[in-house]
């Protein structure tokens, strides 16, 4: 039987990483107001591009409270938040449509979320993906080491010094593997079932980038920052 420790070190990289978390939560302010009222499509695509934008801003200054992110080549900076901005997104998204609401109210989210001119065919695997996210309950320390593993993943398109990104990646692996050992006893594979879900991210981008070719066609406005981090021309 494996005896986990967390050394002091990587309760420090954790309390960091947890910190800059908790400072950055996006404001759960964009998902009251699409429980508080019915809007119509176009108000509710205005709502969620309201709450991309703010999430985009949330996401750089998590990242910047990475240790060693700002050490790291300022074009691979770049490219790691380019590469990753959309899987934080839906990362976030499965948190935030995950987390216990009143009765009633993630259904009518949920419904919220799908009338809001975004094409049936990607609900659903965005809502499995948010289901498959609640399945796991997971506590805050391993949602912000999930999320800056993420962030810290070294083949993502144009990222040229891939060793040192794999340098800051790999403890922040070997803490969320100890604290899942630690945290889920009787669950030994619990931590495989953590790595699986992101493999499950990766193809939301493919889902994201057809859906934002479909919002093209209804010409639904959208952030310059936005524009920027997704690529709308
Ligand atoms: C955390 C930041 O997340 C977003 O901004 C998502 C939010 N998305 C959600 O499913 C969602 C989850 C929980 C909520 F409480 C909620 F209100 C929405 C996914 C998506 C619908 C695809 C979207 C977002 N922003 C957009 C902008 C334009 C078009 C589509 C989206």
């Amino acid at each position: 039987k494996e005896k986990v420790e967390i050394t002091k070190a990587q309760r420090a990289l954790m309390k960091v990483i947890v910190d800059a978390y908790n400072r950055h939560k996006i404001p759960q302010d964009v998902a009251k107001k699409l429980l508080q009222d019915q809007y119509s499509a176009e108000e509710n695509f205005l709502l969620l591009t309201e709450m991309a934008t703010s999430q985009v801003q949330v996401l750089v200054e998590f990242t910047k409270n990475i240790p060693g992110f700002l050490s790291l080549n300022h074009e691979d900076q770049i490219a790691l938040l380019k590469g990753s901005a959309v899987e934080a997104m839906f990362l976030r998204s499965a948190q935030v449509f995950s987390q216990k609401m009143p009765n009633g109210h993630t259904e009518v989210l949920e419904e919220r979320i799908r009338k809001s001119g975004i094409s049936e065919e990607f609900m659903t695997p965005m809502f499995n993906f948010y289901k498959s996210i609640g399945e796991l309950h997971m506590i805050e320390e391993e949602q912000a080491l999930l999320t800056a593993i993420t962030i810290l993943t070294p083949d993502r398109p144009f990222v040229k010094d891939q060793q040192a990104v794999e340098r800051l990646q790999e403890p922040m692996l070997e803490v969320l593997r100890k604290l899942c050992v630690l945290q889920h006893p009787q669950e030994p594979q619990y931590f495989a079932r953590l790595l699986g879900r992101l493999t499950e991210l990766r193809t939301l981008n493919h889902y994201h980038a057809e859906m934002l070719t479909s919002w093209r066609m209804n010409d639904h406005k959208f952030t310059p920052l936005l524009c920027e981090i997704w690529d709308v021309q």
